[in-house]
């Protein structure tokens, strides 16, 4: 067992809307992630999977109280602080230096009318750190990453830029401070499957090399095989199942955790055997949101 102290403790999280700002309408509060508890340890990478809505970016968005409307009950223990009811001023300390997040389109999260050396640069001279000095670290960020003549682009704009590299620029911003713990939102759903693999190789060798803890947020078991120690499960705001990766893929014991690992297309598969869906999986095996 690893004794190292966690980073990160959510324990027993949930995140509910309140019934006013519930899209849709309905009556009470909507619970979005229900008591989910996880650690994350120094260097750790830790993959957070499940189908399109089961509350996987509600529960990292809710680490860094993205959404000041949610509503979380339970802890959020980062390092030696609670976050769950910390002071805005205390979030914004930890927002960015400490814990940094990415997310699924790089266009978006980046601003097309300032450079790349700008927004690279700005995690380190919005804490004070002189100009020069911030720009130095941001090309030598973009090296890191693989940009190509770092130097000279950090004067381009984000639309000078293909979207591999894009994301690119985005991690750079992300780890220039060099932070504690990424959370990565599906970072690389939008990119071919090519520059894809790029990406999540460059973010396996940060981790090492930097000791980052990581969060990754993904739907897709095909891409945390490679990446992740540890994989929790998410299935309707619940965590039903976390695990090693190996042990996670060589014996899933929730039967909606097999289902998306056996959902997963083979090269090898029969093309008339139709494939099986995660429902197929849960309702065979009788399964509920528990384990
Ligand atoms: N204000 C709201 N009112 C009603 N439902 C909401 C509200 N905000 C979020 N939700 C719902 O919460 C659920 C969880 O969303 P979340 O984005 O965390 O899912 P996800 O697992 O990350 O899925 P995806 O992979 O599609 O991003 C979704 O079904 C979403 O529609």
């Amino acid at each position: 067992m690893d004794t190292t102290t966690p980073l990160l403790t959510l324990d027993r999280l949930s995140v509910s809307v309140p019934e006013r700002e519930r899209i849709g309408g309905g009556v009470g509060d909507l619970t979005l992630v229900e008591e989910l508890s996880l650690q994350i340890r120094p260097g750790e990478r830790v993959a957070l999977v499940g189908e399109s809505g089961s509350g996987k970016s509600m529960t990292a968005r809710s680490i860094l109280r993205l959404d000041p409307h949610l509503r979380l009950a339970g802890s959020i223990r980062w390092k030696d602080q609670e976050l769950v009811g910390a002071p805005e001023r205390r979030l914004r300390r930890v927002r960015g230096r400490e814990i940094s997040m990415i997310f699924q389109d790089p266009m978006t999260a980046l601003n097309p009318v300032l450079t790349i050396g700008e927004q690279v640069a700005e995690p380190l001279t919005v804490r004070g750190m002189p100009k020069r000095k911030a720009h130095a670290k941001a090309v030598e960020m973009l090296d890191r990453l693989g940009v190509p003549k770092a130097k000279e682009r950090m004067r381009a704009y984000p639309g000078q830029f293909s979207g591999g590299m894009r994301q690119r620029v985005v991690m750079a911003a992300a780890l220039v401070a060099q932070p504690d713990l990424l959370i990565a939102d599906e970072p690389t759903t939008a990119l071919d499957v090519r520059v894809q693999e790029q990406v999540l190789d460059l973010l396996e060798e940060q981790s090492r090399e930097m000791n980052l803890a990581v969060l990754f947020i993904t739907h897709d078991l095909g891409i945390v095989a490679g990446l992740a120690h540890r994989v929790a499960v998410m299935l309707r705001g619940c965590l039903v199942e976390e695990r090693t990766v190996d042990d996670l893929f060589t014996c899933p014991e929730h039967p909606y955790t097999r289902g998306l690992i056996g959902s997963v297309p083979r090269l090898d598969a029969d093309p008339d055997v139709r494939l099986k869906t995660v429902a197929d999986y849960m309702s065979t095996e009788g399964a509920t949101t528990h384990a």
